[in-house]
């Protein structure tokens, strides 16, 4: 196997698992089980919102003509018919000099053009009546919300690709959604591979450390809108690792395997590839962390090989599973947001690879700032859980300093529409 690999640019591997985007089927799932999901279809209204003229505020339904010769000096006395509240209709239709009793959200009876709030009349009892004192004129209209105001019928409200958050939750409600039409989800398969790797639940021996990347990368994979079907963990042996991803492969849409990537004695994935007969994309990308990302495709399915490097293990699967989970699902904003802030620190080392600095984003007076957190190692695992951003510094710079204006990659949130072109 030749350790000499070739890197490509960051959006040259992006574009490349790309042309194997698939696009994931619907499925229909009860309203309450939608959040987080992925919308197969848009949101249009079947009817108009509001769906009928009705009061916005607790008052009196009148006819504005009663009102007309209305004034300090001369208050006029209206009639109290009938008190109709929210979800129920008035029987009756005020004739001259007559009102009804409305709640906020009742349909307007038949025969008022216009609201009267509560607190612009006075009430009064006289011969076993109800009147209202009214000292102003009101036009026809005052405050009534009417019919279609906000939405009319054939209106579209959410396009498909969205995800169901609490405000499209109720836009499903009000259009009657009881089922949702989501994308299924992608089943992603996890294999973390390396004989030096204990389960959580083993106390630590020497050489050896606790499997972390199967942890992280499933709530990576949860988090990006894929179902995570975790298969263990592997020691490094050829004929048990080529056979335990051959036969994942049959059960998934996408296999991920950590470690055992680059060019070490015991980094089997390489020739695993070449054993299934796997279309090997790139095998090395001008990135830090995860220059060793590979990704291989065999029968339209991809392979993930993300490196064993617990931070570039992460970046590889920001930058690279999550776009491809996230256009399974429909989202029209599968990469990570991009966005420009102040580095909050010096960054002196120099790189030929761009660079992507696990970052904690604060705002200040309106500005972002972008803060480098822990060791910048690939081999770092304690920073990732300070993190919720990458800065990404240009290969072939000499470094950066505090107060630089820099790209920031933002981990959390909505996503973007465009590759990051580096
Ligand atoms: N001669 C060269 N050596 C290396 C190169 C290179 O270009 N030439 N690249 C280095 C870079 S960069 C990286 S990144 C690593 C990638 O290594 P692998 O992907 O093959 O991963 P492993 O060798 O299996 O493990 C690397 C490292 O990560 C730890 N690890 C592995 N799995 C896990 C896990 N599930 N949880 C936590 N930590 C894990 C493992 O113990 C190693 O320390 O290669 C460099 N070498
Ligand atoms: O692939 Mo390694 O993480 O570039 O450091
Ligand atoms: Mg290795």
């Amino acid at each position: 196997m030749s350790i000499d690999r070739k890197p490509i640019k960051v959006h040259e591997a992006i574009e490349a698992v790309l042309k194997f985007a698939k696009d994931g089927e619907v499925e229909y799932i009860p309203i309450n089980e939608s959040d987080n999901r992925f919308l197969k279809a848009a949101i249009k209204a079947d009817h108009d919102i509001p769906p009928f003229d009705r009061s916005p505020l607790d008052g009196f339904a009148i006819r504005a003509e009663d009102t007309v010769t209305a004034s300090q000096t001369n208050p006029i006395e209206l009639e109290v018919i009938e008190t109709v509240g929210a979800g129920g209709l008035a029987k009756k239709v005020p004739e001259k000099g007559q009102v009804i009793r409305i709640m906020t959200g009742a349909k307007m009876p038949e025969g008022t053009d216009a609201i009267v709030m509560f607190e612009l009349t006075k009430e009064i009892e006289r011969d076993g009546k109800t009147f209202i004192v009214i000292k102003r004129a009101f036009k026809s209209g005052n405050d009534i919300s009417y019919r279609a105001e906000e939405t009319r019928t054939g209106d579209v409200l959410v396009e498909a690709g969205r995800q169901v958050e609490p405000g499209v939750k109720a836009l499903l409600a009000t259009f009657g959604y009881s089922k949702v039409p989501v994308a299924k989800k992608p089943i992603v398969g996890v294999y973390a591979t390396g004989t030096e790797l204990l389960d959580v639940h083993e106390p630590l021996e020497p050489g050896k450390i606790r499997n972390s990347n199967s942890y992280m990368i499933t709530s990576q994979i949860e988090k990006a809108g894929a179902t995570a079907k975790y298969y263990g963990k592997l020691v490094d042996e050829f004929d048990r690792c080529y056979e335990a991803v051959a036969s994942a492969l049959e059960e998934v849409d996408v296999l991920i395997t950590t470690g055992g990537v680059s060019v070490g004695d015991f980094d089997y994935l390489p020739a695993i590839y070449e054993k299934l007969g796997a279309n090997v994309l790139f095998n090395k990308i001008g990135m830090r962390p995860g220059s060793v990302t590979t990704v291989a495709e065999y029968k339209g399915k991809l392979l993930f090989g993300l490196s064993g490097n617990p931070s570039a293990c992460y970046v590889g699967f920001e930058l690279l599973t999550r776009p491809w989970i996230q256009t399974y699902l429909g989202s029209k904003k599968p990469h990570l947001q991009l966005v420009q802030g102040i580095l909050k620190a010096d960054f002196p080392k120099p790189n030929p690879f761009v660079r992507f600095i696990r970052s904690k984003v604060t705002i200040e007076a309106g500005k972002i700032y972008a803060e480098p957190v822990g060791l910048d190692k690939s081999g770092v695992v304690t920073s990732l859980a300070n993190s919720d951003a990458l800065v990404v510094l240009p290969g072939g710079t000499r470094g950066f300093k505090k107060g630089d204006e820099v790209d920031i990659l933002l981990l959390n949130g909505e996503g973007s529409t465009e590759i990051l072109k580096k």
